[in-house]
């Protein structure tokens, strides 16, 4: 495997950013071509389920049909096709670990094409399915019942990282299917503020823990679940009512029954899951206990829909690929360092938290598969905030500052809440204004004579200069008809594929987390030395400083 710098087109699309990038203007692009929108946009409409259909307008980008067509060679050259049916062949293209990538066998249901059925065994995937559809109908019937006999009122997700971000983002973003009478919570950080916190709002008759952790060893999860335990225990006292109210969700049956539960109780599922691609999983039970199991369902059929366009369709039509390539120009030819996801849609609030881990977990390496350093940029820093909030927040270096920050702007057409009080329509005609808005102001800026023009004689060439708006900042636009389930599964799975696109590219392996270790191993050897100064040994004068520190001034 070779480098994408040697790549031919890697080389083709560096001379033409060195001749070509003063060309590359939207606004003259447009003005250019009155086909633009047409020839770069795709509306996307799902073969599985109901009908999802999205828009996504990639129009507004610094490309031109040379420099995209490209991109495409890229894609060719870097074996993004042969790769892609490695993964859904079930092939171990996780390579360090020497796993397979299956999450697209966890939603490869109605009708199945057996993805990667050898190694996923579909059967063992419908009984996990089978048992979060028998678990979620009984909580959320009431048929299960606590200690006393009451129903679940409350769930607590205690994960980390892929264990607790995704149901995090959609439960979040599927609140309109929530059952009314759940409330759920997740518990994620080692600070115990998180779980005290949390604890305060349960009764432990009527919570439901749910231990979620594929390895249960992550010591944050393990730490924060028997500290729950005990939570519960100080009321419930016996031990044998822990059953009814804490399950697992895992790969590692031995640490389950380690930790007192039942295997009866636990959720399972496999090495070829990664955490960061687990929603799809066991991990999704509390998504399921709180928009219900059919719901789930579509959830995961719009992610299905979205793995079957990435895997038949040419890479010319392919979303994922259109998103991965665009990003790999900005990326590693415009030297842009971040990309902004920013959702017009107060639901998903933490679509680009989630993403944090989906893409930065799986592509910020700098070792490719086979060992060799990279020469180039590989994954981008993610980051952003949902709409209007961010306009008056950061947006003010978005527009006028020296980055390039490239940037998906995400919206539904149609909102859940289009009454607010005695208001109709108002508030998502006002937050839509602002999604048509931003990518526009972005893409075209404002010039100096505009500016002249507006303020009128007299005015300073300082204040003149501080108003103009350079525009040509790209970005894309996707939009649908309303965020539902099965919406929702095919823009995380859209998403998904375009990190996939774009580790296979730059050669690196977006499957392992090398990364997450070291850090992990230093706390252990540093939390024996806690106790006395004495024991802190080993270490840099800047650490041990501050261990000292902490140890002067702690007051536990
Ligand atoms: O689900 P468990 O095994 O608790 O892991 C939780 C998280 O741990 C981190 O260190 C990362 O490796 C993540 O990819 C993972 O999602």
């Amino acid at each position: 495997m070779s480098l994408a710098s040697n790549y031919t087109a890697w080389k083709k699309l560096q001379s033409i950013y060195d001749s070509q990038r003063s060309e590359l203007v939207l606004k003259q692009l447009f003005a250019a071509d009155p086909q633009r929108f047409a020839k770069f946009s795709k509306t996307y409409h799902s073969t599985v389920g109901p009908e999802t259909t999205f828009l996504l307008d990639y129009s507004k980008n610094l490309i031109t049909e040379d420099v995209l067509s490209t991109l495409f060679s890229l894609a060719r050259e870097a074996g993004v096709e042969k790769t892609r049916d490695a993964m859904f062949s079930g092939a171990h293209i996780n390579t360090s670990e020497d796993r397979a990538v299956l999450h697209i066998a966890l939603r490869d249901i109605a009708p199945s094409e057996n993805w990667g059925i050898q190694e996923a065994g579909a059967n063992e995937v419908k009984e996990v399915l089978a048992h979060i559809k028998n678990f979620t109908d009984k909580v959320r019937s009431g048929e299960w019942t606590g200690y006393t006999g009451k129903r679940i009122t409350t769930i607590v997700n205690i994960g980390i990282g892929g264990s607790d971000l995704g149901p995090v983002m959609v439960t979040e973003a599927l609140k309109p299917y929530a059952h009314p009478d759940l409330t759920a919570h997740f518990v994620s950080n080692i600070d115990g503020t998180h779980l005290a916190e949390t604890v305060k709002l349960c009764d432990p008759e009527t919570t439901l823990f749910i231990v979620a952790s594929k390895t249960f060893t992550t010591q944050e999860t393990i730490t924060n679940a028997e500290s729950a335990r005990s939570w519960f225990l100080a009321t419930a006292k016996d031990k044998a009512h822990v059953a009814k109210h804490f399950v697992a969700l895992s790969t590692n049956a031995k640490a389950v029954s380690a930790f007192g539960i039942s295997t009866d109780n636990m959720f399972k599922f496999w090495d070829w899951v990664g955490g960061r691609y687990s929603l799809w999983s066991a991990i999704g039970l509390s998504i399921a206990l709180v928009i219900g199991y059919e719901n789930f369902e579509q959830l995961l059929l719009g992610a299905h829909g979205m793995d079957r366009h990435f895997k038949e369709t040419p890479l010319e039509n392919n979303l994922p690929v259109i998103l991965a390539l665009i990003g790999i120009w900005y990326n590693d030819f415009y030297g842009s360092q971040t990309h902004a996801l920013l959702p017009y849609d107060q639901y998903l609030h933490k679509f680009a938290d989630y993403f944090q881990q989906g893409d930065m977990e799986s592509n910020g390496k700098f070792i490719t598969k086979d060992g060799n350093r990279v020469d180039y940029q590989t994954g981008p820093i993610i980051w952003g905030a949902s709409g209007t909030n961010g306009q008056h927040s950061f947006y003010q270096l978005v527009h006028q500052g020296t980055k390039l920050i490239p940037a998906d702007f995400i919206a539904p057409a149609t909102t859940h809440n289009p009454h607010v009080g005695d208001v109709s329509s108002k508030h998502h005609r006002i937050l839509l204004s602002n999604f048509f808005a931003q990518p526009e102001a972005l893409a075209f800026g404002k010039t100096e004579e505009e500016v002249k023009k507006e303020l009128g004689a007299g005015a300073s060439e300082a204040l003149i200069k501080s108003k103009v708006f350079e525009g040509n900042r790209p970005s894309n636009s996707i939009l649908f008809p309303l965020l539902t389930p099965n919406a929702l599964g095919a823009l995380i799975a859209l998403y998904e594929h375009k990190i996939f696109t774009q580790g296979v590219i730059w050669g690196i392996n977006s499957f392992d987390q090398m990364g997450v270790e070291l850090g992990k191993v230093l706390a252990k050897n540093i939390l024996a030395q806690l106790n006395k100064p004495e024991d802190v040994t080993g270490h840099d004068s800047s650490t041990t400083g501050l261990i000292h520190q902490y140890q002067s001034w702690r007051k536990e």
